[in-house]
């Protein structure tokens, strides 16, 4: 049995690397470049659809919604006891259902992260899919990060937060590092400061638990120099931005096509 990634971009190949230790993998992407790089990558590759169902039991679709449908068409009757895994950004249960008709559907919401197995991953399940189809799913995609499972109404808030959520993470640290710069240090340095501080920061919330506010109090000495940047924060809307950002980012999986 291996897992087929229809699809080797940036999620099919970073997901390719993270099952790597678990299962079998073998690829279908149409662009022949791909397949040539998931080949020298280690992995199997198939050159046609069909082949790739063969012996497959979890199959990963990741490609982007643009040619999901085509794909879909395609495995129409085709998946019979496979579980077909959706990472399609906006792409509903329901929807994926209409185009391949009876099947075992997972529809799951990753985010780049799984590139470094520390992806966040939301899933949700079709009524077809059995108790051990799921145990299977989370056997082979926790080694590429964390698993929520939560109601489809929800995956696409997940999509707009965790989904898109690197980038928004990545425009902060840019934007950071060259606050850096401005006060004297060199791009490099700036990085790995702003990088330590950042990972260092997650890790205090992460293990001694409590709210952010409650840690600004701890770093903001009463008149001191933190107070001063926060106030520009919050003269600025920087709450209120980011909130916007990921309300915009959820309002636009409803109009991918
Ligand atoms: N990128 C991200 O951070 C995230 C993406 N997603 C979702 O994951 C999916 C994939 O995104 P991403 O990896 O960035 O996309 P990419 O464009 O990097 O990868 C998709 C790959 O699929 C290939 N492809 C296109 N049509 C077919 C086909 N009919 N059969 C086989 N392969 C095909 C593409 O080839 P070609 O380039 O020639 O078209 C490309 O190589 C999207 O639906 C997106 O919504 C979800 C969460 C995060
Ligand atoms: O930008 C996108 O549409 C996809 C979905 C989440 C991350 N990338």
């Amino acid at each position: 049995m291996h897992v087929g990634i229809i699809g080797y971009g940036n999620m099919g190949s970073s997901f390719a690397k993270g099952f790597m230790e678990k299962v079998q993998v073998v690829v279908y992407d149409i662009d022949k470049d791909k397949m040539q790089k998931a080949l020298e990558d280690g992995f199997g590759v198939a050159q046609k659809l069909e082949f790739l169902l063969k012996d497959a039991h979890l199959v990963l679709l990741a490609v982007k919604p643009k040619d999901a449908k085509g794909v879909l068409e395609s495995l129409r009757g085709k998946l019979k006891d496979r579980v077909l895994v959706s990472i399609v950004a906006g792409l509903s249960l329901k929807e994926i259902e209409s185009i391949v008709g009876e099947g075992k559907i997972i529809r799951a919401m990753p985010n780049l992260n799984v590139a470094v197995q520390r992806g966040t991953i939301a899933y949700t399940c079709n009524s077809e899919v059995s108790h051990e189809d799921e145990e299977e799913f989370i056997r082979v995609f926790s080694s590429c990060g964390s698993l929520y499972r939560i109601g489809e109404d929800l995956i696409d808030a997940f999509t707009a937060l965790a989904g898109s959520g690197p980038a928004f993470v990545f425009k902060f640290l840019s934007a950071l590092i060259l606050a850096g710069i401005r006060e004297g240090f060199s791009y490099e340095m700036s990085k790995s400061i702003v990088l330590d501080t950042v990972i260092g920061s997650c890790e205090v919330l992460k293990k001694f638990g409590g709210h952010p506010e409650e840690w600004i109090t701890k770093v903001a000495s009463p008149g001191g120099t933190t107070i001063e940047g926060i106030k520009v924060l919050e003269e600025g809307g920087f709450s209120g931005i980011l909130m916007e950002c990921v309300h915009r980012a959820w309002e636009k999986t409803k109009k991918l096509q």
